[in-house]
């Protein structure tokens, strides 16, 4: 997760660093291990952080990459809740991430929810009621999924908490904003950047009207939006150029 600064908002063109994008899961220790090493170099001086996936199905595996990310200088990591043997309330996720965060003491530690994709359904306002107590460093949620009852109760009610709500359905950060996003991390950034930056100007001058036209026009039109959740072929490959030559970021 690379962000970039937008005013007091953060919107990452670049999901985490072996993120679900970058397909950290299908890659080996090692391969994650130097994707990361390579993200930290050359994002040094340009990017504002450098936030690397940690997570897998092995306890022992996602402390190895935690303690990893430390020594490489990342500046913060993120883990989804495993996901074949699942946890099956929140004290067991909670038990895994502390964990995992253990291992990487002194890095900022997010909680990266994808239940569509972990199958893992604990709310994560549940899962965020008490966490700083079981994980210090814990330093906020990204919300890749569509509740956006669940992702408002998890602003609303850590207010007086310093923690950040990274928002990741790029098609619905117009209604995450509404809600109390502070960021926002997503793969389609890396290719609608100017629309999504015309949008989050609209958005803080108060015109509703053109950030809704330039939401709209980002996902409802006609036209590639997602990168799909597949290795990338050619022919989406191709979809993502023709934006991009489209003038599109
Ligand atoms: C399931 C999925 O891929 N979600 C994307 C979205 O950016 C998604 O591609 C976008 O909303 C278009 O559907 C991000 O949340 C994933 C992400 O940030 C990551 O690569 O870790």
């Amino acid at each position: 997760m690379c962000q970039t600064s937008f005013h007091d908002f953060l919107y990452a063109p670049h999901p985490p660093v072996n993120g679900t994008t970058g397909e950290g899961l299908s890659l080996s220790i090692s391969e994650r291990r130097r994707v990361a090493e390579e993200w930290v170099t050359k994002g040094r001086n340009k990017l504002d952080q450098v936030v690397i996936h940690v997570g897998a199905l092995s306890l022992k595996e996602s402390q190895e990459l935690a303690q990893h990310a430390a020594e490489i200088g990342a500046d913060g990591i993120a883990v989804i809740a495993p996901f074949f043997l699942k946890p099956q309330n929140k004290d067991d996720l909670t038990a895994f991430l502390k964990e995992v965060a253990a291992a990487a003491p002194a890095l900022p530690f997010y909680y990266y929810h994808i239940p569509a994709l972990t199958g893992v359904k604990i709310r994560a306002e549940e899962l965020l009621d008490g966490i700083q107590e079981k994980i210090p460093t814990f330093q906020g949620l990204k919300f890749s999924d569509t509740d956006l009852l669940d992702f408002g109760q998890c602003v609303d009610q850590n207010r007086e908490r310093q923690f950040a709500f990274l928002f990741g359905v790029d098609e619905q950060l117009l209604s995450a904003l509404v809600m109390g996003a502070t960021g926002a991390v997503g793969s389609t950034y890396n290719y609608l950047g100017k629309k999504t930056n015309q949008m989050l100007e609209a958005y803080e001058r108060k015109d509703f009207s053109s950030a809704l036209n330039y939401q709209n026009s980002r996902f409802l039109g006609k036209g590639p939006h997602a990168i799909p959740l597949r290795t990338l072929q050619l022919k989406s490959s191709e979809a993502v150029k023709l934006v991009t030559l489209n003038g599109e970021t």
